[in-house]
């Protein structure tokens, strides 16, 4: 039997828990096991029965952070189990864990993969390219294990299963000890995840002048604000409320864009949106042929004409 091995980053669990559905995409029509792997159990359980096995590095000098000391144990892991497919979450450890590792096993690596096709003869990771003006398709038929980092927020697993899961405590043999040591902890400022946003309201180089309103419409919306790139290299907001290839993939019901021209690079952060409503002096701005309602005129006044209507009913 197959297997594949999700590395279930302990900063973004549902995440790492979702690519479940990439490991089942890429092994459609074969038999294969889920492995787990977490670093001294510090998951709740509910998601931990997902998978077939869970592997715990028991070892409380590996911090969960620390990439040279799991390159050394998944390459333990790697040797001993065989994986056919290793799947780590384009988070900033998967980020720095994934190359690093694909070194060490002698593989290649298709990063921020964010669909997969196969059929019988062939198996293709797509991953935006060249700034996300195209979508390359990467075969990839060479020495196992694949190896890919996934793109957040892509792909869907139902939590539900909750099925007998066998647990293995592994105790590495050998790894190198960590050079850096987590000092504090701090909370980050913003309360929400946009991805996790069921509505957005969106402000872009339109509503450059007073992004501040943005955050009115929201309140009365029940909804969160995030932004294009230009707000934030203008410094107006948080980077991590960032749209976009560079930002967050985001998949909230109603997305609201205001003063957005809707740049490629931009449009790589919507996937699976139901609604866009955007606000545009250009009717013809490339935010407006994704949108389902287009309105042509300044998004500032829009956002203050429609915050008075709301706090009136
Ligand atoms: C490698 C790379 C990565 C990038 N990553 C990202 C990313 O992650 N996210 C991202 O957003 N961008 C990203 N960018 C930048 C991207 O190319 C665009 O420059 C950016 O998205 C533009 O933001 P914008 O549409 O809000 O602003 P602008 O380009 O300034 O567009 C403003 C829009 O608002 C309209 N407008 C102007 N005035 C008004 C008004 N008063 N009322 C209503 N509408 C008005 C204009 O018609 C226009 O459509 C990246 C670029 C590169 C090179």
């Amino acid at each position: 039997m197959k297997k594949t091995l999700i590395y279930i980053d302990q900063e973004n669990i549902i995440n790492s828990i979702e690519l479940l559905e990439a490991a089942r995409q890429i092994h459609a029509d074969q038999e294969y096991q889920s492995f787990g792997l977490i670093t001294n159990q510090q998951i709740e359980n509910k998601y931990l029965g997902e998978f077939d096995s869970i592997i715990n590095i028991k070892d409380q000098n590996i911090k969960s952070y620390d990439q040279l000391a799991l390159t050394d144990v998944i390459e333990e892991l790697q040797n001993k189990y065989q994986f056919e497919s290793i799947i780590i979450p384009a988070t900033h450890i998967g980020r720095m864990l994934a190359p690093r590792l694909a070194m060490r096993l002698h593989v290649g690596l298709v990063a921020d993969v964010t669909e997969i096709k196969k059929d019988e003869k062939s198996l293709e990771l797509i991953r935006p390219a060249f700034s996300g003006r195209i979508m390359a398709g990467i075969e990839t038929n060479a020495k196992k294990p694949i190896m890919l980092t996934v793109r957040q927020n892509v792909f869907t697993h139902h939590i539900d299963q909750n099925k007998e899961v066998e647990m293995v405590n592994y105790q590495p043999n050998n790894y190198n000890k960590a050079e850096i040591d987590l000092l504090e902890k701090k909370q980050c400022e913003l309360s929400y995840d946009i991805r996790e946003s069921e509505i957005l309201v969106s402000g872009g180089g339109g509503a450059l002048k007073d992004f501040e309103q943005i955050k009115n419409l929201a309140d009365k919306l029940n909804a969160e604000v995030s932004a294009s790139r230009k707000i934030i290299d203008n410094g107006k907001a948080s980077r991590n409320i960032q749209v976009g290839q560079s930002g967050k993939t985001v998949s909230p019901e109603l997305y609201i864009a205001l003063g957005i021209s809707g740049a490629i690079e931009h449009v790589a952060g919507l996937k699976n949106i139901e609604n866009i409503i955007s606000v545009n002096i250009n009717k013809n701005a490339p935010i407006c042929s994704l949108s389902d309602i287009v309105v042509v005129g300044d998004a500032i006044e829009f956002v203050k004409k429609l915050t008075n209507k709301l706090e009136k009913n």
